[in-house]
């Protein structure tokens, strides 16, 4: 048996997948934080049974399950009151469609404060909160969900830092506004949030499953 020795902060996990796979499969997932990064097959990293002859049939299947989830991962981005206002709408979603994320829910609405207040529930003790609430419905805002691999982590990096004043040029705040307390965009800052947020802003129904004909150029 081989064994390894994980960096700090990582961690692994065996477990068994059946349901959908033909043969039961057993897989160790390695991860760090909640980021998956690497799932093998025991048959094949272990060196025994059909892994002399490579990856088993529901390895590989598994393989490319994780890897079509990986391109699932789904964002919140909301464009504030402000944005919508000075007519930054299109060029928002231009910005993410060009980069190759799929849009996948969209709607205008004026926030109701205790969707606003829930979703800055982390901020509730923060001195700005009120200013923030009143900032946050003082007119309709986009509500999106954009889906692709990596879609949270690059969607933070396309809109910059909270403060527009520590954003670089080419990012969505770092072009089109100024000051933190009308920096014209949202975005989940991670998975768990982004989760949270979608199901908060979205009922199941208001999402659209479908296949992009770009995926395959862009993956
Ligand atoms: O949630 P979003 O809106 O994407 O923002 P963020 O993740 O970049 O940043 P924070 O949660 O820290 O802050 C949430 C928002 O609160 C506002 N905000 C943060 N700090 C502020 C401050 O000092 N004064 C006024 N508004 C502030 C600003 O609109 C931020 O985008
Ligand atoms: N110091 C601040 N003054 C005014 N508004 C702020 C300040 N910090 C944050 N905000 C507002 O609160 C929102 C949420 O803050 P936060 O979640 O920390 O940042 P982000 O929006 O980048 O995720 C910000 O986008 C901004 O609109």
């Amino acid at each position: 048996m081989r064994s390894v020795v994980l960096p700090s902060g990582w961690v692994y996990q065996v477990f068994t997948l059946g349901g959908a796979h033909s043969n039961p499969l057993q897989v160790i997932s390695f991860q760090t934080h909640s980021t998956l990064s690497l799932v093998i097959c025991v048959d094949c990293a272990m060196g025994s049974g059909p892994s002399a002859a490579g990856p088993t049939d529901a390895c590989a299947k598994y393989r490319k399950e994780a890897i079509m989830a990986e391109q699932k991962e789904r964002t919140f981005i909301a464009i504030k009151p402000d944005g919508v206002q000075r007519g930054i709408i299109g060029e928002v979603i231009k910005r993410f469609e060009t980069k190759g994320f799929k849009l996948v829910g969209m709607k205008m609405l004026h926030a109701p404060q205790d969707l606003l207040e829930e979703h800055y529930i982390d901020l509730k003790e923060r001195p700005f909160f009120p200013t923030l609430m009143k900032y946050m419905t003082s007119g309709p805002v986009v509500a999106m969900v954009w889906e692709g691999k990596g879609a949270v982590k690059t969607g933070r990096v396309m809109l910059g830092e909270t403060n527009p004043a520590d954003s670089k040029p080419g990012t969505i705040r770092g072009d089109f506004c100024i000051d933190v307390s009308k920096n014209i965009i949202h975005g989940s800052d991670s998975v768990d949030s982004a989760n949270t947020e979608i199901a908060l802003w979205f009922k199941e129904g208001d999402l659209c499953s479908y296949s992009s004909c770009a995926a395959s150029w862009l993956y």
